[in-house]
């Protein structure tokens, strides 16, 4: 159906992976992430996402809201989380655009790949500004779709001599080092996954830690992308302590992050601050980017998607 001013256009999953490319997506988020932490009402207003959580089925369901005004767009993001899904896929996502000028809604979009690409392309903006040189080893805690987007992101910035991965049911492991191919390697323990690794993410629907501070080479930088709720935790609190946190939104991971929350740690710099301020980035040391998820990153992608599909 051709998009027009009495009905949005409906764009897919396919559509979006097909003009959805890292090669635009990852500026276009670093952009984005600097506007939001100028925290100029004029230039994007983000509130604080609302969520609902569901403690039977440990769901979790956060309605993300957003104006870009340089983007010309608004956007509202819906999403669920059910960690304990099995026979359908854990996170699910539907992504409303708005006209700036009646708000009449011009599209609705998968909001899928949406989530698993600007997450991945957040996580690749924090490991340019806090990698040391060029990085030669990257470890991957968790075997989901997240793992697969941070690959293919990451990889777009840096070229790894060495993959690890580590999942908590190792066929997943052995699967996605499959796909990967010859660099690739999975591994039985964390320790043994992490321990020259330059880069670690943890992608892992855990809610408790996964990772040690005393398992981590010193000055590696972590892409912590799960644990989104205050009581959860993906890192010990001792790493925490240890690091020099970075964060997608310091209201957010006050509100959301039980690794910031339980370990007390410092939020040291937003990453949109360090795109601001590069002086901010500490590259020598081990760093710590919580991220969260942030409607400005969905934004970000969704204009890119306006633009190629040239939604009115
Ligand atoms: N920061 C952000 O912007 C976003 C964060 N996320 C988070 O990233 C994480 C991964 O998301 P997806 O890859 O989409 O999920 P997924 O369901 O595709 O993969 C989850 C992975 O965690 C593993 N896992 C599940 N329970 C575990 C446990 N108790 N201990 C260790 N590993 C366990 C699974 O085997 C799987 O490899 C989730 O926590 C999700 O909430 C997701 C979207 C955006
Ligand atoms: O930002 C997002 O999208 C999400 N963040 C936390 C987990 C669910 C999805």
């Amino acid at each position: 159906m051709e998009g027009s001013q009495e009905h949005p256009l409906f764009v897919s999953a396919e559509s979006i992976s097909d003009c959805l490319e890292f090669k635009d997506l990852i500026p276009a988020v670093e952009k984005g992430l600097a506007t939001f932490s100028r925290r100029s009402g004029d230039e994007l207003i983000q509130p604080l996402r609302t969520v609902m959580t569901f403690p039977e089925s440990n769901g979790y369901f956060a309605s993300m809201p957003v104006y870009s005004k340089i983007d010309d767009i608004i956007v509202t993001k819906m999403v669920s989380f059910f960690p304990k899904n099995t026979d359908v896929p854990s996170h699910n996502a539907v992504i409303l655009v708005f006209s700036t000028k009646n708000g009449l809604m011009r599209a609705i979009m998968d909001g899928d790949v949406i989530t698993l690409k600007r997450t991945a392309a957040a996580s690749a903006v924090a490991t340019k500004y806090l990698t040391n040189g060029q990085p030669h080893t990257l470890a991957i805690l968790g075997s989901g779709s997240q793992a697969r987007s941070h690959y293919a992101a990451i990889s777009h910035v840096f070229k790894f001599q060495q993959v690890n991965i580590w999942n908590h049911r190792s066929a997943g492991a052995e699967a996605l080092a499959k796909e990967i191919g010859p660099t690739a390697q999975a591994f039985a323990s964390v320790e043994d996954a992490v321990r020259d690794a330059d880069v670690i993410v943890t992608v892992t629907s855990s809610d408790k830690p996964v990772l040690k501070a005393e398992w981590v080479k010193p000055g590696a930088h972590i892409n912590a992308v799960g644990a989104c709720r205050p009581n959860w935790a993906e890192l010990d609190p001792q790493l925490m302590q240890n690091s020099v946190v970075y964060a997608d939104s310091r209201e957010g991971a006050m509100s959301e992050s039980g690794d910031v929350i339980m370990s007390k740690a410092t939020i040291h710099a937003e990453i949109g601050e360090m795109v601001n301020d590069p002086t901010l980035a500490r590259p020598a040391e081990t760093t710590v980017f919580k991220s969260l998820g942030v409607a400005v990153e969905d934004a970000s992608a969704a204009k890119i998607v306006v633009d190629k599909l040239k939604i009115p």
